[in-house]
């Protein structure tokens, strides 16, 4: 799917040329669901990241995320549902390190071997030639450490060779799970320009995190989970403009049909509650004029990922969705699961 063209022009850690490849692949989850026993992890997920994109998957603690890119790359199944990476299931892929880079866990890297053996058997695992490991070394600013052992290296050196290992198969794809972690702020700032290189060389990135502040420095998208179910989903722009107010109902129902009835922009949260792009006393006269009672009405200030993350997820506590309501969020009215 990828093809290999002139040599990449890296220059110290300077993103640029992460990307060589002009193969465009989206991620697509359809109606995804996975449980473990009793508990269900993944509960009915739809996502599409597209090329050109970065996409920020957030979630407090046990909302699905690893399960989700896991399932995504092979390394776990779905009980029902698809997850398809340029319209294959990742095990279909028959080299999948030239169609999407992955990195779910940097402490998983060999400590016996150096940077260099690394990145070198990660290319001619997925059909590169060898040199591409020295390449990348300099493009993740490794250069200088890459025939030192992993065992010496730091937790940021140990993501910065993690994600050289997800690059080397010039991939048209990223799923990295907390890329941030251990980086240093120089480290941020370097990771958040390498993975606005990938996309605007028409790369999809997929990261989850819980940097709240770096992944809106960092993503163009955000899907927002709890539960298992998207509770947000859009453009950084349309997610954290849903700042307006938050108000739920004794009714969910016909507090549903009255927002929908309002055409205002709004995102359904798990629990039957609305975040509205409304000051609070356009949401009341709303509320009065379909008879409603209100059962909490409040503002949240504008523009911030974490008010958002927060005022959907109850503190990082995700609201269970009551029986009778259990639709997951749309980024808007109209759209539920
Ligand atoms: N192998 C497993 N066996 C049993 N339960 C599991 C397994 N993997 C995940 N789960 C459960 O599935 C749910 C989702 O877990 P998952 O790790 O996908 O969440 P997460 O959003 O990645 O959380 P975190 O942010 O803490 O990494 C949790 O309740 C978890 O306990």
């Amino acid at each position: 799917m990828t093809t290999t063209s002139t040599p990449t022009e890296a220059r110290g850690t300077e993103p640029a040329g992460t990307r060589r490849s002009d193969a465009s692949v989206d991620l697509r989850i359809e109606s995804l669901r996975k449980t473990y026993g009793e508990q269900t992890a993944v509960d009915g997920l739809d996502l599409l990241c597209e090329p050109g994109t970065v996409t920020g998957f957030l979630g407090p603690n046990g909302a699905g995320k690893s399960t989700t890119l896991r399932i995504l790359t092979g390394l776990a199944e779905a009980d029902s549902g698809t997850a398809l990476v340029g319209g294959m299931s990742f095990r279909a892929i028959p080299q999948p390190g030239r169609v999407i880079g992955v990195m779910l866990d940097a402490r998983t890297l060999h400590p016996g071997r150096t940077g260099l053996e690394t990145l070198r058997l990660a290319a001619r695992t997925c059909g590169m030639r060898t040199s591409r490991a020295d390449e990348v070394l300099e493009m993740v600013g490794l250069s200088g450490a890459g025939r030192k052992r992993v065992r010496g290296y730091s937790y940021g050196m140990r993501q910065r060779l993690g994600i050289g290992v997800a690059l080397i198969g010039d991939p048209a794809a990223l799923i990295l799970d907390e890329p941030a972690n251990g980086l240093d702020p120089e480290g941020i700032r370097w990771m958040r320009r390498l993975l606005r290189s990938f996309a605007d060389a028409g790369g999809t990135v997929l990261l989850s995190s819980h940097q709240l502040a770096e992944v809106q420095a960092t993503v163009d998208r955000v899907a927002m989970i709890a539960h298992g179910r998207l509770v947000a989903e859009g453009s950084l722009e349309d997610v954290t403009a849903q700042g307006g107010t938050r108000v739920a109902a004794l009714d969910p129902e016909s507090l549903g049909r009255a927002v929908e009835a309002s055409g205002v922009g709004a995102t359904r949260g798990s629990d039957g509650s609305f975040t509205l792009a409304l000051e609070p006393a356009d949401v009341g006269r709303l509320a009065l004029e379909h008879g409603l009672v209100l059962t909490e009405l409040q503002r949240l200030s504008d523009g911030s990922l974490e008010d958002v993350f927060f005022s959907l997820t109850e503190d990082g506590q995700a609201p269970r969705p009551a029986p009778a309501t259990a639709a997951a969020a749309a980024p808007t009215t109209s759209q539920e699961a």
